[in-house]
């Protein structure tokens, strides 16, 4: 049975447009993903695309004005905003995107100390710091006497020392040279092997490829495609949407070809498939309605002329 299941996820904001007048902007379209327990689930996208909004939905940490509609379940049960408040930060952890995500009143150590659930806080703790490679004083710090490498430590330790069985790590390599990289892809390696399945949100799909098992691809606030890792091989020739394969074509180790064109914004989407205006095998009927997103070879894809 999969950890995770997010069907048909749409997610609306209601807010004040021009004139104070109400508007709803819808951003995330019939958003699907499934994760399997003890597994590496890359979701790529570039800037826009979803990626955080759909960690957010996860957790139930989305702001007031989100209208939420879809099924997500976790272990097989409906996941309500009462069992995402059971669950988060314990059952389900969270590394986020920004290092100000941290209480800026707490110190490091009582912000690790906080999230352990089985064993002796403090023990656990000094434990994890030593695993982490985090000085012995750094308990005592308050974020912003933390380095940005000592952020992040802290932020995996508490991911780490909450046994979560699912840890969503939101863009957790950024901007770090390829050493950090490595070291933060490692960091997810083993919390797979502790037994988590880890939800890796990246726009990076080279990095997400090192570690991950399965991948997401989402585009416009939609999901096109969830293929294992492996099809990201070659020409791109097992994956099955056009935009994945663009996707994979553009890493500087294949043809290092960008695709032209660009992202649609929510207030300008495309009739039908939202890809279809920079697609090369988009007809006339790819303009018609979303497609749904369905089975094929393995994975699955939205896209009416996959096989
Ligand atoms: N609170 C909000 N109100 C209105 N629109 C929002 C809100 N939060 C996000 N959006 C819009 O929803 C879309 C998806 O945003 P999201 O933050 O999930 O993207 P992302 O894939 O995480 O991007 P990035 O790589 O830049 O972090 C964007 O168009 C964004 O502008
Ligand atoms: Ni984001």
């Amino acid at each position: 049975m999969p950890i995770l299941e997010v069907k048909q996820l749409s997610i609306a904001f209601e807010q004040y447009g021009k004139g104070l007048r109400q508007e709803t902007l819808k951003v995330i379209h019939r958003l699907e993903l499934t994760m399997n327990e003890g597994e590496i689930t890359a979701v790529v996208g570039s800037s826009g695309s979803g990626k955080s909004l759909l960690a957010h939905a996860i957790l139930g940490i989305l702001p007031q004005n989100a209208k939420v509609t879809g099924e997500m379940k976790y272990d097989g049960q409906r996941l309500t905003p009462s069992l995402q408040s059971v669950l988060r930060g314990k059952e389900i952890a969270f590394i986020p995107q920004s290092v100000s995500y941290l209480d800026p009143l707490m110190k490091a150590g009582r912000h690790v100390r906080l999230a352990v659930r089985e064993g002796k806080p403090a023990e656990e703790q000094r434990r994890v710091f030593e695993q982490y490679r985090l000085p012995r004083q750094a308990e005592k710090l308050y974020p912003f006497q933390l380095s940005g490498g000592m952020a992040r430590r802290v932020l995996v330790s508490t991911a780490v020392v909450s046994k979560a069985r699912l840890v969503i790590a939101d863009e957790p390599t950024p901007g770090l040279d390829p050493a950090a990289i490595e070291e933060t892809l490692r960091w997810l390696r083993e919390l797979k092997e502790d037994g988590s399945a880890v939800l890796l949100i990246t726009h990076d799909l080279e990095a997400a490829l090192q570690v991950a098992d399965q991948v997401a691809v989402l585009y416009a606030g939609t999901s096109v495609e969830q293929a294992p890792a492996a099809d990201f091989a070659g020409s791109g020739e097992a994956l099955r949407h056009p935009y994945s394969r663009a996707l994979w074509r553009a890493l500087p180790q294949n043809d290092f070809a960008p695709l032209a064109g660009t992202q649609p914004t929510p207030r300008a989407l495309p009739p039908g498939c939202l890809f279809a205006p920079r697609c090369s095998h988009a007809t006339a009927a790819c303009a018609q309605e979303l497609p749904e997103q369905r089975a094929v070879r393995g994975g699955r894809v939205r896209c009416i002329h996959a096989t």
